[in-house]
């Protein structure tokens, strides 16, 4: 099996190491910089953690998950140990292929974007590779990568912020609308874990219908909105209130971000 160690063992880079591992796929270890967090993920008894960038050097396949701010100083500290036999994933948004061969002096990058269900095999994940990637590489890391969920490679950088604006922010975007509806339900009168129910219900029965039919999203809306009724006076205040377009901008504003964060804004 391939080594695969991940640096930064924080939101998302435990969430794919998490994911990787319970696919039992890759041997798996994970660098990070705090003490406490490695204790805690060694204290789970599953990965093993350390601080020390030791386990780099016989590495197959490593993940850059670290902030893309402070990847400079990661890179300044890991040039030296690393080659350019090794196979880089990064999932930093923003982080350009080019930005990442500079600074660590390497060649085979792969650039994904995933999502947080990662960590329960429903993750979401896009990726290109930089040309120096041979294609059974591609096709390991593109295997790797579905073992967490759906995965699909794209072919151009831009499309990966694209899919920052969709996917790889897009979960936020759900537990928003989530929050309001669960909100609204304890506004009602309804318990904590009945607002949960009712919530989450709501989108799980929704999205498998949409999954499961080739039906459009906007045919739905007609199917629950009755004429004149209840739905209707719902959909009608969205409208109103211009909430289709503001959800759009929202995600025009994450794609804009992961661009400033390209040039090290
Ligand atoms: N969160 C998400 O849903 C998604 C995140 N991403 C990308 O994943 C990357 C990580 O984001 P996220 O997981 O949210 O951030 P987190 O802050 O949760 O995780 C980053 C981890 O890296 C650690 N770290 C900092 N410096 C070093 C170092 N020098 N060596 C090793 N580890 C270090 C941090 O420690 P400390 O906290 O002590 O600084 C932290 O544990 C980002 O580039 C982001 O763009 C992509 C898709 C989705
Ligand atoms: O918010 C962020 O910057 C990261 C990238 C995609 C999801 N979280």
């Amino acid at each position: 099996m391939k080594k695969i160690v991940v640096i930064g063992g924080g939101n998302m880079g435990f969430t794919y190491a998490e994911g990787i591992y319970n696919a039992k796929i890759a041997n798996i270890e994970i660098i990070d910089k705090s003490d406490d967090r490695v204790a805690e993920i060694n204290g789970m008894n599953k990965m093993k953690a350390a601080t020390s960038y030791d386990a780099l050097k016989d590495a197959d396949i490593i993940f850059l998950a670290v902030k893309p701010q402070i990847a400079p100083l990661v890179f300044a500290d890991i040039k030296s140990i690393v080659n350019k036999n090794q196979l880089f994933v990064s999932v930093m948004a923003g982080m350009t292929i080019e930005t990442i061969q500079q600074g660590l002096g390497i060649d085979k990058v792969i650039r994904c974007m995933p999502n947080l269900p990662a960590s329960i095999q429903l993750g979401m994940t896009t990726y290109v590779g930089s040309k120096e990637v041979a294609k059974e590489n591609l096709d390991l890391v593109g295997t790797i990568l579905k073992s967490t969920g759906k995965a699909f490679e794209v072919e151009t950088e831009d499309m990966i912020d694209n899919t920052t604006g969709i996917s790889g922010s897009g979960s936020a975007y759900i537990f928003y609308f989530m929050n309001a509806m669960a909100e609204a339900a304890e506004d009602f009168g309804f318990s904590r874990e009945e607002a949960k129910t009712l919530t989450a219900q709501t989108f799980e029965g929704a999205v498998e219908l949409y999954k499961q039919n080739d039906i459009s999203l906007e045919e739905w809306m007609n199917r629950v909105a009755s004429k004149g009724g209840t739905t209707r006076a719902a959909l009608n205040n969205f409208d109103d209130n211009n909430v289709h377009n503001l959800i759009k901008e929202g995600t025009i504003a994450c794609v804009n971000r992961a661009k400033e964060l390209a040039a090290d804004k």
